[in-house]
């Protein structure tokens, strides 16, 4: 039974007890209630959230249509480029904000999503930042969302703990923890669990605004040195979604009365259009930015994404797409000149390696995490994170990011050699002759082969990701490697992009095309597989089969799905009372 109370939310009876969220004028939540939520979800933090998108809902649709204008001329033949309005910014002598003390040294920091145990482990993991993730890294069901709420608040307070009951294991925090970054999600993404003015919230801004709401003073207290809170902004296109960023950040200083300029926030360099308007998302946040970040999964996903209607620019296999690759190599020195010219610090990405293994001819490249059964397997892996990340400290980034404690270690000891005790490379790695990349340089096609086996690869790996991501798990162990939305979206994409061009597959010798009679076949055959190795109970409990109809639709789809999460999103919303979504 459902009721309406005034301007109290939406209340479920389970059995006959009447609970509601006491919600401010015009906002309704539609999520499962509970009192641990109730505490996050209290009246005055929802009047900010609601603050936050009446301020700002016009000027994100109007960023989201913009980038929809952008794909039409993509579409139609255009290349991202620089653009000449802009030339003042990139050409003017400026610097952002100095970097906070609190955050000078980040050269390994550690991701994971916003779980309980994961974000003790995290923070106790000897990284210097841990990335607190609502977005690459978590599905975004109403459960983890306001459970990752209240889980970073405990964190920020000092106050989180956990209980493995089957393990009867205690987890609390170390004295000594890395300082907390907080990834809300993209501005594409939407909360239909809470409606403003009969309007799905923007997902971002409820992730910022409910975490910023109840966290700025202790974090400022406990871990920002009188700075913070921090954030990671994702996957972004151009500089004016950065300047709504700028606007939020500057609203929500007036709201808590504290300086311009508290805030700060390292923006994920991973879509295409991104790369040509480094120095102005640095401009437009130029009092609250440390730095950017190279998301190199994003970003190839984007590069595949931005060219779809441009039949000469497709991948090859995408664990080919590696980072001595031009077109990323370029996008990364680019990053780290920008950067430092800006006084900010230059993040690398997470790993990804080069080996010759696959077919053994051709070079793979991977999110690496540990391989606790097999020690030469491990030590081989762990060989590869160390290539990469020795490649990212000389080119001069100052940080880099791990998937996994495992590997902590390992990054600290190739970044500490190089660095010393200097806490990055700012003044040091300056990168002058990365001024002279060019369009081409960022634009130029990946080299390498295609084969059945990439796309046997990509069908495997992403219907096996989509059902994670049904089922609540948004980052999980795939074959020994690191899966997560923005791994997913490139094998979607490939698959769509070698569809609808129907390439042949020339790094077999079967010089097979792809075409949508043997894309059916890999699918029967890959659930076939994934089947004998989850075992047949967990194939029939799991949500393989829906993972696999949504994946092979996208695949498939004669217009590209802007994201693999907004189609899937439609499946993981309850609203209460229970009843189906539609975006
Ligand atoms: C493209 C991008 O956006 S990258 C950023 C987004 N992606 C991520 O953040 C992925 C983060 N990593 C992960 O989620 C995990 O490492 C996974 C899912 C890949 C593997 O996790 P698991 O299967 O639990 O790994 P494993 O069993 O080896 O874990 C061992 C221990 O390390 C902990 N652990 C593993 N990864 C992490 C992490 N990233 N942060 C904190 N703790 C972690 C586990 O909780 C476990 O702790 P316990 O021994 O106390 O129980
Ligand atoms: O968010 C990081 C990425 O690589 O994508
Ligand atoms: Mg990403």
């Amino acid at each position: 039974m459902m009721v309406r109370l005034g301007n109290i939310g939406y209340a479920t009876s389970m059995s006959n007890n009447i609970n509601a969220y006491d919600v401010p004028e015009g906002l309704e939540i539609r999520g499962r209630y509970s009192e641990e939520f109730a505490k996050i979800l209290t009246k005055d933090a929802l009047q900010f959230v609601a603050d936050l998108q009446r301020e700002f809902r016009n000027r994100i649709k109007y960023a989201m249509e913009c980038r929809k204008e952008a794909k039409r001329s993509y579409n139609e033949g255009g290349l991202p480029g620089f653009d000449p309005a802009t030339r003042y910014i990139r050409e003017g002598e400026w610097t952002c904000a100095p970097v906070p003390p609190a955050v000078a040294d980040r050269r390994v920091e550690i991701t994971g999503p916003v779980e309980r145990k994961m974000i003790i482990n995290a923070l106790n993991s000897g990284a210097k930042v841990f990335m607190a993730d609502f977005e690459d890294a978590l599905s975004p069901s109403w459960e983890n969302l306001m459970s990752g709420q209240v889980n970073l608040k405990d964190a920020v307070d000092g106050s989180i703990s956990f209980h493995d009951k089957a393990r009867n294991r205690s987890y609390k925090l170390n004295d000594q923890t890395a300082k907390l970054f907080v990834r809300p999600r993209g501005w594409h993404l939407p909360e239909t669990h809470i409606l403003i003015d009969g309007e799905p919230a923007t997902g971002c801004l409820v992730d910022f605004g409910l975490y910023f709401f109840h966290s700025y003073a202790a974090f400022r207290q406990n871990q920002g040195e009188g700075f913070g809170p921090f954030f990671y902004l994702p996957k972004m296109e151009h500089s004016r979604e950065a300047k709504i960023w700028n606007c939020v950040f500057e609203r929500a200083e007036k709201m808590a009365g504290i300086e311009r300029g508290s805030i700060r926030a390292t923006v994920l360099i991973e879509t295409l259009p991104a790369v040509f308007q480094m120095d102005e998302i640095l401009y437009e946040l130029r009092n609250h930015s440390v730095g950017l970040n190279c998301g190199r999964w994003d970003y190839i996903f984007s590069y595949v994404k931005t060219f779809q209607a441009h039949p000469d620019r497709l991948l090859p296999d995408r664990v080919l797409v590696g980072m001595t690759q031009h077109f990323m190599k370029s996008y990364s020195e680019l990053l780290i000149r920008t950067c430092h010219r800006r006084g900010v610090h230059a993040m690398g990405g997470m790993v990804c390696f080069g080996i010759t293994k696959l077919l053994n001819l051709i070079p793979k490249q991977a999110a690496q995490i540990p391989i606790r059964d097999d020690p030469a397997a491990n030590e081989a892996a762990l060989d590869l994170v160390r290539k990469d990340k020795l490649r990212e400290v000389n080119a001069g980034h100052d940080g880099t990011w791990a998937a996994h404690p495992g590997l902590i270690p390992a990054c600290m000891k190739i970044f500490n050699n190089k660095m010393g005790n200097s806490p990055h490379q700012i003044q040091t790695m300056k990168r002058e002759d990365a001024a002279n990349i060019t369009e081409e340089d960022l634009l130029q096609r990946p080299r390498g082969v295609r084969t059945l086996e990439g796309l046997r690869l990509n069908t495997r790996v992403g219907i096996q990701y989509l059902a994670a991501w049904l089922t609540g798990s948004g980052s999980v162990p795939l074959y020994n490697l690191m899966e997560d939305a923005a791994t997913a979206e490139i094998s979607r994409v490939q698959n769509w992009q070698w569809l609808k061009y129907q390439v042949e597959l020339d790094g077999d010798g079967l010089g097979v095309k792809v075409s949508r009679e043997l894309f059916g076949r890999v699918v029967d055959e890959e659930m076939a597989r994934i089947e004998r190795e989850v075992g047949k109970d967990k194939f029939r409990k799991g949500m393989y089969k829906e993972a696999c109809k949504m994946f092979t639709r996208q695949c498939t789809a004669p217009a590209l799905d802007d994201f693999l999460t907004l189609d899937a999103y439609n499946h993981i919303v309850i609203h209460h009372p229970k009843g189906p979504s539609k975006l």
